[in-house]
């Protein structure tokens, strides 16, 4: 790192141009033979550049993706330059075929992109492919289960943090407020307690100043900024200021979750497994799948889940909120069922879930509304393939667009309207809807799915039972147009609680 800022320091303008010729030049002898020529149809590419285009400065490239598959059809393909080659997916029988029917082919990751090498280091299980990857999910889901993931043990957790954030909107009573940060403290705080054993005081600084290097990692990674993934990093640096920024963060992150190793490590007893650290210092103690357990893998799991576990939650309970407030008669019909089936002396708990299908089919609503993962992880193809009578080449990328799944006219009726009703049948049982897949499907489906709905679950209720919510300024309702980073998010807003 310190090597290529001295680098940056040096060069000059011409330096700099002919490098780039140069790397324009070997871009260009390296397109041409360029694999299959049986694509799937999509548009016409640039030389060179190929579709790149179409994610420069698009805070919205899911909905052109949406466009894009009403003219060439569910299997469309674009090309990112020199041998890069990516098909986006569209309707959930198409993802599903790929995803779950030819998992096999479909549930690589771009582990060549030089970002990709240079923040995982090839490890973890985000942007990890292969046996290595297997093991590590599999130990990461069994040791979230014996956590308590689906169990009171962590239920009693969450409800801890939860009263720490209804302390916070109370004495916020009636002053406009953007729950953002809140949200993102709880949710990490739950997280932490999985892995670390400990939660953070709300103003404890090194924990505030980890969040927002974790909010800035998701806001500037999304496709508007891919280019800079692709650049060698001396290229980045130079044409990507926002890439340095992202790389400090990135070491930023790393160091907080080296020194909560290097702690567990010195005061480890294998009689007392406090977390998931201890569980991997345990596994490790007792010689167990040592081809994948290694420090440097776990090491990225957690940072992969920590990062994974805090955003996406956080930004659901965020999206949800604002769709409350416009909605004011929704809030009302879940208050009446919580205060119905749990009255207001105790807090609503997971056995409540199957009794408040309203509230249940409003988190739904907010979750397919919201779309927070509007085109999942980037997947690759794993070897040649024919897929529907078309050729993909070895690491063809692969976007589900499930935002399009999610509001897709022709399965939900009035989609962009926010209408929990939609979810329940005549007998207000909750209905499934095959297209509905916010944590997307397959081998590499989101792993943290069981952790995140109870979050979810409890904290909508919790919040819905005491207070409620409403706009700042009626007459200049806060926008509901999301942007993209990572994740899609709701536009920054206020509103205002008050007890119920
Ligand atoms: C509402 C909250 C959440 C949503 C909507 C969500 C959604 C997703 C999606 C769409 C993916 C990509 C799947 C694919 O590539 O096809 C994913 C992957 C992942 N998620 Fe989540 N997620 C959420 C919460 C969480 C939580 C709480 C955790 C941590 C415990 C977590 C950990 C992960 C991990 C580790 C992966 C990578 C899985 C792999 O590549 O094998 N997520 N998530």
């Amino acid at each position: 790192m310190a090597a290529f800022t001295a680098w940056v320091e040096y060069i000059d303008t011409s330096t700099v141009l002919i490098f780039l010729v140069v790397f324009l030049c070997a871009l260009w002898l390296l397109s041409s033979s360029d694999g299959p020529t049986n694509w799937p149809p999509g548009p016409k590419a640039w030389p060179l550049i190929g579709n790149a285009d179409l994610f420069w400065n698009n805070d919205h490239v899911y909905m052109s993706f949406v466009e894009l598959a009403k003219k060439y059809g569910e299997i469309c393909h674009l090309c990112l330059g020199p041998r890069g080659h990516l098909v986006v997916l569209t309707g959930h029988e198409v993802i599903r075929e790929a995803f779950v029917e030819k998992g096999e082919y479909f549930s690589n990751r771009p582990t060549f992109i030089p970002l990709v090498k240079y923040t995982t280091n090839g490890k973890g299980i985000v942007m990890q492919h292969g046996p290595h990857h297997k093991l590590l999910r599999r130990f990461t889901l069994k040791a979230l289960r014996d956590f308590g993931v689906g169990k009171s043990s962590l239920e009693e957790k969450i409800k801890e943090e939860v009263q720490i954030v209804l302390a916070e909107f109370d004495a916020q009573q009636d002053v406009p407020f953007d729950p953002k940060q809140l949200f993102d403290k709880a949710v990490s705080n739950i997280i932490c307690s999985i892995i670390f054993g400990q939660r953070y005081s709300y103003d404890n600084e090194e924990f505030q100043h980890l969040l927002s290097a974790m909010n800035y990692t998701f806001e500037n990674s999304g496709p508007r900024n891919a280019a800079a993934a692709w650049l060698p990093g001396p290229l980045a640096l130079t044409f990507f200021p926002k890439f340095r920024k992202f790389i400090e963060v990135d070491r930023q992150t790393k160091d907080f979750v080296r020194e909560r190793i290097a702690e567990h490590r010195e005061t480890f007893d294998e009689e007392n497994v406090r977390d998931f650290i201890d569980m991997y210092l345990k596994a490790e103690k007792d010689g167990e799948e040592t081809g994948a357990l290694t420090d440097e893998n776990i090491f990225q799991v957690i940072v992969d889940l920590f990062l994974a576990g805090t955003e996406t939650t956080s930004t659901t309970l965020h999206w949800g909120l604002l769709y409350l407030i416009h909605n004011p008669d929704v809030q009302r019909k879940c208050r009446q069922e919580i205060l119905q089936v749990v009255g207001q002396d105790r807090l609503p708990e997971m056995k409540d879930k199957g009794k408040l299908p309203f509230t249940e089919a409003a988190i739904l609503e907010t979750q397919r509304l919201g779309s927070i993962a509007p085109t999942a992880v980037v997947h690759t193809v794993s070897e040649p393939i024919k897929f529907r009578g078309y050729d993909l080449a070895k690491d063809t990328f692969v976007l589900p667009n499930l935002y399009q799944s999610h509001t897709d006219p022709a399965i939900w009726e009035d989609p962009f309207a926010f209408n929990p009703d939609r979810w329940l049948d005549e007998n207000n049982k909750l209905k499934n809807n095959p297209a509905f897949m916010p944590f997307s499907v397959g081998r590499r489906m989101c792993l943290g799915d069981s952790l995140a709905k109870m979050e979810m679950f409890l904290f909508f209720t919790t919040l819905l039972q005491r207070f409620d919510f409403g706009m700042v300024d009626a007459d200049n309702p806060p926008s509901t147009e999301g942007f993209q980073g990572i994740t899609r998010s709701p536009p920054k807003y206020e509103l205002l609680t008050s007890r119920a």
